[in-house]
């Protein structure tokens, strides 16, 4: 037998970041979780119990907190490129890191109408996720995401004239709850060096700040034909806010709420027009993905 795959390194380091502004005061803080895989000449670590070329999972753990310390952890994307040019540079049989970033909302709290100057709150399950390969000689390749950003309209979404058969038991609907847990990411064209990431940082909050406005209110603007066709309409929009990203791509969970008839009840009207009180479902779920690229 041999080896086809090996990458190995630390999973689940959380970390905090406060920055306090000397002159206003002001503190603002960032939660990210990080794992870091590295890949090279790692296979006699596998093969032969030899244990000589292996960056220990806990030194990696350490020189995420050391590296944390001394440089910015935000935006993501440069502490992920940071990070991943650090493992390929440092050790000349490492060549390739790659740095995966979620980021926690922590979102400043509004107190007697301000923005209170330390005190924050986790106002959702969303994160802000980055993923980074540094490979020797290559440059860095970055993808940069939302997940668990949990949405729902009461109305403005409908869906007919699918393919109906002897299979299709399914009623088409003019006026349907819609429901969703967006998992978006949009890929940005290969960095030649991390200086080269470093002449974009603006970019990267940009092109979060678009991507998560025009996922929300295009999602409560459009009156929705299907998921499918919601979801390209966010991918172009965001291909055309963020000129630097190559492709954007959702994968989108259509969490259905079902109509509870209760007419066996002296009649008591609840299905069509009718409709209020529903039987939110957990399962199964309708999946929508796609990948939308520039012509
Ligand atoms: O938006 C939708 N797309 C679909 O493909 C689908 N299938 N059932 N309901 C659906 N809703």
């Amino acid at each position: 037998s041999e080896l086809s795959y090996a990458r190995y390194g630390k999973d689940n380091v959380r970390l905090y970041k406060v920055h306090k502004d000397q002159e206003t005061g002001v503190q603002s803080v960032t939660e990210m979780t990080v794992c870091s895989l590295l890949e090279g000449d790692i296979d006699e670590s596998y093969t032969a119990a030899d244990n000589s070329p292996i960056v220990a999972t806990d030194t990696q753990k350490q020189t995420v907190y050391i590296l944390a310390k001394q440089n910015p952890v935000t935006p993501p994307e440069l502490f992920a490129s940071i990070l991943g040019n650090h493992f390929i540079s440092s050790y000349k049989h490492i060549h390739a890191a790659h740095i995966k970033i979620t980021v926690h909302r922590w979102t400043r709290m509004t107190v007697e109408g301000k923005p209170h100057p330390h005190s924050f709150m986790r106002d959702g399950a969303e994160t802000r996720v980055v993923e980074a390969v540094a490979r020797e000689g290559e440059g860095i390749s970055i993808r940069s995401g939302i997940n668990g950003l949990l949405v729902l309209k009461s109305t403005g979404s409908a869906f007919y004239g699918f393919q109906r058969d002897e299979y299709t038991k399914l009623p088409e609907t003019w006026d349907r709850i819609l429901s969703t847990e967006v998992e978006c990411g949009w890929h940005w064209k290969k960095f030649a060096s991390l200086e080269d990431v470093r002449s974009v940082v603006p970019k990267f909050d940009t092109a979060w700040e678009a991507a998560r406005t025009i996922t929300l209110e295009t999602f409560a603007k459009e009156n929705s034909p299907s998921v499918q066709n919601t979801m390209y309409k966010m991918c172009d929009q965001i291909l055309a806010a963020a000129p630097l990203t190559e492709a954007v791509e959702y994968s989108l969970p259509n969490k259905h709420y079902f109509e509870i008839d209760l007419s066996w009840h002296k009649g008591l009207k609840n299905t069509g027009k009718d409709a209020e009180v529903f039987a939110p479902q957990s399962d199964p779920n309708g999946l929508i993905q796609c990948t939308v690229t520039r012509k």
